[in-house]
């Protein structure tokens, strides 16, 4: 017989963990299955480690930059302080106790174990079943997605897991997929020493953002010795027992590590989602406005599809949460969903690229403007790469979609996500003042060559 409680949280990511808490704090009845770490892939695997690693790989950068500006720097670059932070402040060595603790004291009960959908609003995880009288709220993420390369598969590559818990940059490294993950991590080894080649199957890096954006980012990377290999994919994977062979149509590399970093999957059918009528033959579930996928089933996070970011996760855990509550509140929209690709420089956007606002059939007018040629990129000198480009709805005369590369991008970004969410007029943008010599301050240069 399953044991009746109010809600059943299956996996821990970062909205399923904020929206267990906040319903257990007011005062349901919350069982959360979790299959590995509370607080799921940012935390451990992800967001905090990665951002660790870039925050010392461009402390080196910016020493590099002294003598062209300041003097003498020597720089001897040790990932050791890298990857004993990341033990120590990130993940307590992947030990989530601190994190189990915080929810069970707001009341919450916590069962390790895989979780599986059995009836619409029934979940077995291991031996336990749970009915849930008002949600289950699905919340399982994804895992790293591993192409199908003659002889990858059995060798010892790294997925973003291995390569956070690394205790020291390899002399060599291949990198498979030049999204986020791949481009930021290869970064930062490479600002350690390690000699780093990425292969990209599409024509560029970043393809999801402005071309733009991905061409400032590849002459950066190549600028730092980065071998980018874009329009290619990797026809067969070796490994000898001290390294990687990947073979290219045109070339073979060798590594003494592989990364594959070509994207996420998602596994509905596991979840059980067939019994409540989900088609599992697609990547991601569809929830409405308010999360729902079913009476009394909710999902949020990457395996809705809508951005797989940990603010997108949160945002739709916070709406998810209301709504089993009854309390009201804004339903979700994401014309405005903002990201950073925290390489340097960094890559913000927000809302639609370019070719996604014509692919709409919008009558769009776009503008651009480099930093080097702004006020404060000039002043800033070495590492002063990016653009702004701003993607107009000609006829309403609003922001549908914006970029902002450089130092600091995904700060500049706050102000064109607030105008792209808001749907601040651009004449009233042009009216603004903008502080001087910020980095913001080529928005300006921007709006004016829009009109
Ligand atoms: C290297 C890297 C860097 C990133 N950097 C950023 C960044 O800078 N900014 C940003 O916003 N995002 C970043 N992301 C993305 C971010 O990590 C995710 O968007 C975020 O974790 C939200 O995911 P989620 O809540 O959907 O699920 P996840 O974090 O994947 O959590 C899902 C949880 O569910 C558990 N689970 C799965 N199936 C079951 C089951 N059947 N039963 C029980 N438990 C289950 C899993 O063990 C996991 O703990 C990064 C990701 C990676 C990999
Ligand atoms: N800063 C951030 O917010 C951040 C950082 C890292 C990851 N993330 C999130 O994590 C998720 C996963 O990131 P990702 O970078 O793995 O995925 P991605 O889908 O963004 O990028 C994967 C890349 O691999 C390429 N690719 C696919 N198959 C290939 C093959 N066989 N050979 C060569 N290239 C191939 C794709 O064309 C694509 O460019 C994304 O949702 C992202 O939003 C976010």
């Amino acid at each position: 017989m399953p044991e009746s409680v109010d809600v059943v949280v299956v996996g821990m990511g970062p909205g399923g963990e904020a929206l267990a808490g906040r319903l257990a704090e007011a005062g349901l009845s919350v069982v959360a299955v979790e299959s590995r770490l509370v607080g799921g892939e940012c935390p451990y695997y992800g967001c905090v480690p990665s951002k660790m690693m870039i925050r010392a790989a461009n402390a080196l950068a910016e020493a590099r930059r002294v003598p062209a500006l300041a003097g003498d720097g020597s720089v001897a670059p040790d990932f050791g302080p890298v990857a004993r932070r990341i033990r120590a402040e990130a993940t307590d060595d992947w030990n989530d106790q601190v994190a189990a603790d915080r929810f069970t004291g707001t009341g919450g009960r916590l069962v390790r174990g895989t979780a599986m959908l059995t009836g619409p609003r029934t979940v077995r995880a291991g031996e336990q079943e749970f009915t849930a009288r008002r949600a289950v709220v699905l919340n399982s993420g994804t895992e790293p997605a591993v192409p199908p390369i003659p002889g990858l598969a059995g060798t010892p590559f790294w997925t973003n897991r291995e390569a956070v818990a690394a205790e020291e940059a390899p002399r060599s490294l291949v990198v498979l997929g030049a999204g986020a993950i791949g481009l930021e991590l290869a970064q930062a080894f490479a600002r350690f020493g390690t000699r780093v080649a990425v292969v990209e199957a599409a024509d560029r890096v970043l393809p999801p953002e402005e071309p733009e954006a991905g061409d400032t980012l590849a002459g950066v990377l190549t600028g730092e010795g980065l071998a980018l290999h874009t329009g290619a994919r990797a026809e067969r994977v070796d490994h000898d027992g001290t390294g990687f062979t990947v073979a290219l149509p045109d070339r073979e590399l060798r590594a003494e590590r592989l990364l594959v970093a070509t994207g996420r999957r998602t596994d509905l059918a596991g979840l059980g989602l067939a019994r409540i009528g989900v088609d599992t033959d697609r990547p991601f579930v569809e929830p409405d406005e308010r999360m729902r996928v079913a009476d009394g089933v909710y999902a949020i996070g990457d395996m809705t599809g809508k951005g797989g970011f940990t603010h997108v996760s949160m945002y739709q855990a916070a709406i998810a949460a209301r709504d089993i509550l009854g309390e009201p509140g804004p339903p979700a929209e994401y014309h405005a969903v903002p990201r950073v690709t925290f390489t340097d420089p960094e890559v913000g956007a927000v809302g639609l690229t370019e070719a996604q606002a014509r692919d709409r059939g919008l009558t769009v007018r776009t503008a651009a403007v480099t930093v080097p040629t702004s006020a404060r990129g000039w002043i800033h000198g070495p590492g002063n790469e990016g653009l702004i480009k701003l993607v107009e709805d000609a006829e309403r005369g609003v922001l549908v979609g914006a970029t902002a590369v450089g130092p600091h991008g995904g700060e500049v970004l706050s102000a064109l996500a607030v105008a792209v969410h808001a749907e601040v007029p651009t004449e009233r943008l042009r009216a603004m003042i903008y502080a001087y010599p910020t980095f913001h301050r080529a928005i300006e240069d921007a709006l004016g060559r829009l009109h």
